[in-house]
């Protein structure tokens, strides 16, 4: 492929870029053609609010083509137009051919949760002394293993006595990657809900390829009381859900609450202290895992 570069001044980037998707560019990308310079200009808007300004005073303008000769040609034909005034060719160069799918592929290893259990997308190999593994390839939905959020609720998944984790939620499920974990350990009866309906086909196709049992749903499909509840939400929402979420939990049950600051800490023993004692069980890179137990029957 190759590339044709321009330099455009800010009213002409988008009738330029126009023509040269006409002239049959594979794509077209801009740029701030003095960031990092003296010159540069920030672009501020407050969100929901308009722009003062559209584009940078110069933008640097690149479109890909599929041979030299495409790429040429419509350099020619845009210097013949009069809305190509103010604007420059700089160049046309040969890119080199790059393997995409390997390339993106590559920045996803198998994420090590204990020396026994992995996450390990589709293209990688299982290791031998991976005993138990989840596949899982990065999608839509939050959840490939990589966060310390997650990595910290699949640790204490993994750490609890086999058997203990009775009936599961996992509340705010993403790509249903805790939910998966646990029934990797064992557990039998599995609901995993959220929000967002995308995350919600993610968690099916995910526990499918990995051949697990689980229910998936919008959250009203939460009913009734979990030996395990698993949420790795946000600070904010989890306080707002503490009544909700400790009401799910069964007498002797966990509570695992993920997504978590350390320095949100107290805020979050606050929020929950109606109901449940929460205490610190891990930390991971900035972020806590807050669980708490209620007393058996
Ligand atoms: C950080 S992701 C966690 C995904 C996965 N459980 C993990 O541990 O990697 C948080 C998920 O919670 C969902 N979520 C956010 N607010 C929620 C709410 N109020 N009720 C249910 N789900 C919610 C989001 O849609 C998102 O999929």
């Amino acid at each position: 492929m190759f590339e044709l570069r321009l330099l455009c001044p800010e009213e002409r980037v988008e009738i330029v870029s126009d023509a040269l998707m006409a002239l049959q560019a594979l794509s077209v990308s801009v740029e701030d053609a003095d960031a990092d310079t003296a010159a540069e200009q920030a672009l501020f808007g407050e969100p929901g609010m308009p722009v003062d300004r559209e584009g940078w005073q110069r933008s640097r303008v690149a479109a890909l083509f599929g041979t030299e000769d495409a790429a040429r040609e419509a350099a020619a034909l845009l210097g013949l137009q009069d809305f190509f005034a103010g604007c420059s060719v700089q160049s046309v160069q040969p890119v080199a051919e790059q393997d995409w799918v390997r390339l993106t592929q590559s920045q996803f290893a198998p994420v090590e949760i204990t020396p026994d259990f992995w996450i390990v997308p589709s293209w990688h190999e299982l290791s031998a002394q991976a005993t138990r593994s989840i596949r899982l390839d990065p999608g839509m939905a939050f959840g490939t293993g990589t966060h310390p959020t997650t990595r910290m609720c699949l640790r204490w998944i993994a750490q609890r006595p086999a058997g203990r984790l009775g009936r599961v939620l996992d509340y705010g499920c993403g790509s249903g990657i805790l939910a998966i974990g646990a029934a990797k350990f064992g557990a039998l009866d599995i609901d995993a809900v959220d929000i967002d309906p995308a995350a919600v086909q993610a968690t099916l196709d995910n526990a499918q390829a990995n051949g697990v049992q689980l229910n998936a749903g919008l959250p009203e499909r939460a009913q009734g009381l979990y030996g395990t509840v698993l949420a790795n939400i946000l600070a904010t929402p989890l306080k707002v859900l503490a009544p909700l979420l400790c009401a799910h939990v069964a007498a002797g049950g966990h509570l695992v609450l993920a997504g978590i600051l350390e320095r949100q800490a107290e805020e979050l023993q606050q929020a929950y202290a109606p109901w449940l004692q929460l205490g610190v069980a891990d930390s991971d890179d900035g972020w806590i895992l807050m669980t708490a137990q209620r007393a058996a029957a």
